[in-house]
């Protein structure tokens, strides 16, 4: 089979550039145009340069719908509008659609399942096999035990994150609702101040640290009398969510239109 080609949107960002380079270094699939908003100084830039390899011969460019003509993927870590624009545009080309944008609200993810009628798409708070295999355990350890242990989500990033709590966070927060067989929406809380009172039970808790250049830490806390359980994951490489979008763009090339998560590309799926 022919390599994927792969657009890279929001191409000189903290993920775009990491994108980049692991394209370029995976078999299989190939940089088939990078994309940055309308306005950017990146423009006409070389994507290899941006992301500080040799030139690829691959300008940045703020008009995606002739590139995504010409590939059969995007990979897409940029921010919660410029996904949901971006997905329409894949769902015209027929396109693979790797999402790895957080902080998508209801709404978003209205128009991702919209798009979805006709195109793949494939979302997920994160991208690396370590966190949703996290995930497996979390919604495991919160089946097993019941609300007499306290359930608290707890993670830590770079200054520069912009949405909290972390994709990842809710994403871990949710494995624990449905381990308990809950709806997360009824028992999340997701911020404390002042007088706040007794912890309700069975609440699922969230706690954001913000800091640095930390790529992204997060523990999920099950606290009973007299004993604590603690599951973490520590990132040390934003590598590890750029291959885990290339495995999942490959997973899903030839599927039929749909929401995919990375769950189903790990074959976590019950
Ligand atoms: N699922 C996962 O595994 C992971 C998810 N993420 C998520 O990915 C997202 C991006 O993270 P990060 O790379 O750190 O952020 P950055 O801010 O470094 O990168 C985002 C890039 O997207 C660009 N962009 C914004 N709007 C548009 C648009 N309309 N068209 C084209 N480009 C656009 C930005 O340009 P400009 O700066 O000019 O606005 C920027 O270059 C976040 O939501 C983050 O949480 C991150 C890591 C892993
Ligand atoms: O913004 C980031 O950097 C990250 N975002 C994702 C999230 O919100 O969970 C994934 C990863 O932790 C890095």
């Amino acid at each position: 089979m022919t390599d994927m080609g792969l657009v890279i949107v929001g191409a000189a960002g903290r993920m775009g550039r990491t994108l980049i380079r692991t394209v370029t270094e995976t078999e299989g699939v190939a940089v088939a145009g990078a994309i940055e908003r309308e306005g950017s100084p990146f423009l006409g830039q070389d994507a290899g340069v941006v992301a500080g390899l040799p030139p690829l011969g691959i300008p940045v460019t703020d008009d995606p719908l002739p590139v995504f003509a010409k590939a059969q993927g995007v990979l897409d870590f940029t921010s919660p509008a410029a996904t949901v624009g971006f997905a329409e545009i894949a769902a015209q080309a027929r396109i693979v659609h790797v999402v790895g944008t957080t902080g998508l609200a209801p709404e978003d993810h209205a128009a991702l399942d919209a798009a979805a009628r006709h195109a793949v798409i494939l979302q997920s708070g994160n991208m690396s096999l370590g966190v949703n295999l996290l995930a497996q355990l979390v919604r495991q350890a919160a089946k097993a035990l019941d609300e007499d242990f306290d359930i608290e989500v707890l993670e830590m990033h770079h200054r520069h994150k912009v949405d909290a709590p972390s994709g990842t966070a809710l994403m871990l927060g949710k494995a624990a609702a449905e381990g308990r067989d809950v709806d997360l929406n009824d028992h999340a809380v997701r911020v404390r101040d002042g007088i706040t009172g007794p912890r309700p039970r069975g609440a699922i808790g969230f706690a954001t640290l913000r800091g640095g250049s930390v790529i992204g830490d997060h523990s999920v806390m099950l606290s009973g009398e007299g004993e604590m359980i603690t599951l973490s994951h520590h990132a040390s490489d934003r590598a590890l969510f750029a291959r885990g979008a290339v495995k999942a763009a490959l997973w899903a090339r030839g599927r039929k239109p749909g929401r995919y998560s990375m769950a189903d590309v790990l074959g976590f799926t019950d």
